[in-house]
């Protein structure tokens, strides 16, 4: 995306937004509620008409996760994991096949497959729901806060496979969310936005492989970004009396620092 921008009537949501997203790479974007996640997510989704700006996409086979699971209610969950395959044209009997192997991927068993959403919990309609997705084999994964809802537990499992089915394929994934920690957990970049019009107002680069974060690294890695007084803004957080947070990985190669960026020297960072 170079120097997108959009509004709502008269009301600008998005001004002047600079981002790259690589083929296996994971962009988080957080921010208070109301600068234009959503916004933006919708624009990279083609599900908003682009007004201002560039944006350019290699991705072939995008797909998105919700807030909330958005099953049919009149198919069970295999059918509704097989949606998609449906729209491509694949032949049933290798649609079951495949929406039999994406559920048993998230724990799915037969039983399960075979109900319908009602009859399901919502921690496993949002598995459901991760299954719709990747079953398609995506190369681009949009996620509009799809684990808001879940318990810790849940969570970490979900997060768990997305993170495998990256390593296996490569998925790139653009995230939006209001968990830090989320954001931290799974995020190559992580990009805070600030509000009145919505535009990135800090980066923070995790070099860790999201594989290799232990509970302690993102804990010490979300507490050192909201240490940042610029972060602390965008988030209407009052000013810590204490200094700075030491990095979470001090004396490591993989450092992570919280940068405060004009959208110019955004630009030139995604350039360097
Ligand atoms: N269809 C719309 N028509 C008019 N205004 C809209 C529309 N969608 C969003 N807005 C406004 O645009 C601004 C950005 O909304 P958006 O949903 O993109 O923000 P967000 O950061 O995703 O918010 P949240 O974190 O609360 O979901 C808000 O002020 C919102 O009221």
């Amino acid at each position: 995306m170079h120097g997108v921008s959009h509004a709502y009537g008269l009301h600008t949501v998005l001004e002047n937004i600079e981002l790259t997203l690589d083929a296996g790479r994971t962009l988080a974007l957080v921010g208070p509620s109301g600068c234009g996640k959503t916004t933006l997510l919708h624009l990279c989704a083609g599900l908003l008409t682009l007004q201002g700006g560039h944006l350019h996409n290699d991705f072939g086979r995008p797909a998105m996760m919700f807030q909330q699971p958005r099953l049919l209610p009149w198919k069970t969950a295999g059918e509704n994991i097989a949606l998609g395959l449906k729209a491509m044209g694949i032949p049933a009997r290798e649609r079951r096949q495949r929406a039999e192997r994406a559920g048993m991927a998230v724990e799915l068993d037969a039983g399960a497959l075979a109900q319908f959403p009602h009859q399901l919990s919502g921690g496993m309609q949002s598995r459901v729901a991760l299954a719709r997705a990747l079953v398609l084999e995506p190369d681009l994964l949009l996620l509009d806060e799809p684990f808001s809802a879940l318990d810790i537990g849940l969570k970490a499992q979900l997060h768990q496979w997305l993170l495998q089915e990256q390593a296996r394929r490569g998925l790139a994934m653009l995230m939006i969310t209001h968990d830090l920690m989320e954001a931290v957990r799974l995020a190559d970049t992580v990009l805070v936005m600030d509000s009145g019009p919505g535009r990135i107002a800090h980066r923070l680069d995790l070099p860790r492989p999201a594989l290799q974060r232990d509970d302690a690294w993102v804990h010490r890695s979300t507490a050192h970004l909201l240490h940042s007084p610029g972060v602390r803004r965008c988030f209407g957080l009052p000013p810590l009396a204490t200094g700075p947070h030491p990095s979470p990985d001090a004396g490591d190669a993989g450092m992570a620092q919280v940068i405060t960026l004009s959208p110019v020297q955004y630009k030139r960072s995604l350039a360097c």
